[in-house]
């Protein structure tokens, strides 16, 4: 199946190693080779520590690797950054309080220099897809969690970057909440074709979103197994009680104990 897909992001021996308070060398990540499809949905999944935030930052230019590198689209993660390739969503929204939320969304526009109407154009464009049109004119606070989320999601969409990058951008959400912007996370990939790389230690969450999901194992941090997720989509919620699903399920968590890609 690879062979004929194009690969979007590469890395090489990619390796993270940071100084504990004793100034003692702690390993969070070594040997990480990964290729990552173009248009792809990719999970990287794994317990408390194992370096998933980590890779995600090296890959986003937020952390330099200490050995190793990251190629994308033949660039450096720098280059692309400054190209404005990646949107970020994380674990709390970050929206400012004293703006709309149509406001929030332009926000990344109007740095860039979009004009006025191009800016409001696109936020409503975007909120539209996630189902807040109707609340542009209110103020976070006035909006759930999970609508904050959506909001977040908006505005990562509105300069229309290649890549996405989740870091467990649902893990404060309820169950109800959570499954319904899975429902619209998947929709909006498959609608503007873009490279995801979500993060999270559920794994039912992985398994349900992705094309396929990376296992980390800890200390150090390691690329212990990626298994193909050969569930058809779409995928209606109930796929979940099926036993491919589960057996799935349990693939990935037997992958924490070991084997080696
Ligand atoms: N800036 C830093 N300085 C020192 N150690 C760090 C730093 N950032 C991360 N670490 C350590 O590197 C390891 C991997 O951390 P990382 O945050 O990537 O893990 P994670 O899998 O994302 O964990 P979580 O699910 O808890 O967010 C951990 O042992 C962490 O304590």
């Amino acid at each position: 199946m690879s062979e004929e897909r194009n690969i979007e992001i590469k890395t090489r021996q990619l390796g993270v190693t940071f100084k504990d308070n004793e100034g003692k060398d702690v390993a969070a990540l070594t040997g990480v080779n990964l290729e990552i499809y173009k248009g792809e949905f990719i999970t990287l999944l794994g317990p408390s520590g194992c370096g998933k935030t980590t890779l995600l930052r090296c890959i986003a230019d937020l952390q330099k690797p200490s050995e190793g590198d990251v190629h994308i689209q033949g660039m450096t993660p720098k280059e692309v950054r400054l190209q404005k390739k990646f949107g970020f969503v994380f674990q709390q929204p970050v929206l400012f309080d004293w703006r709309t939320v149509k406001k929030n969304v332009e926000l990344p526009m109007e740095i860039m220099g979009y004009s006025k109407g191009e800016r409001s154009d696109r936020a409503m464009e975007m909120l539209e897809m996630v189902g807040l049109k109707d609340f542009a004119n209110h103020y976070p606070n006035q909006l759930s969690g999970g609508m904050q989320q959506r909001a977040n999601i908006a505005r990562a969409f509105g300069l229309d970057p290649d890549i996405l990058l989740m870091d467990e951008p649902f893990s404060a959400l309820d169950e109800f909440t959570k499954e319904k912007l899975h429902e619209d996370l998947v929709r909006i990939w498959k609608a503007t074709n873009k490279t995801i790389l979500f993060v999270t230690h559920n794994i039912q969450e992985g398994v349900f979103l992705s094309d396929r999901v990376c296992v980390l194992s800890p200390h150090p941090g390691r690329l212990s197994a990626i298994v193909d997720i050969d569930i058809e989509r779409p995928r209606p919620v109930e796929v979940k009680e099926s036993t491919h699903f589960n057996e799935l399920v349990t693939k990935v968590r037997n992958s924490f104990e070991g084997g080696s890609v």
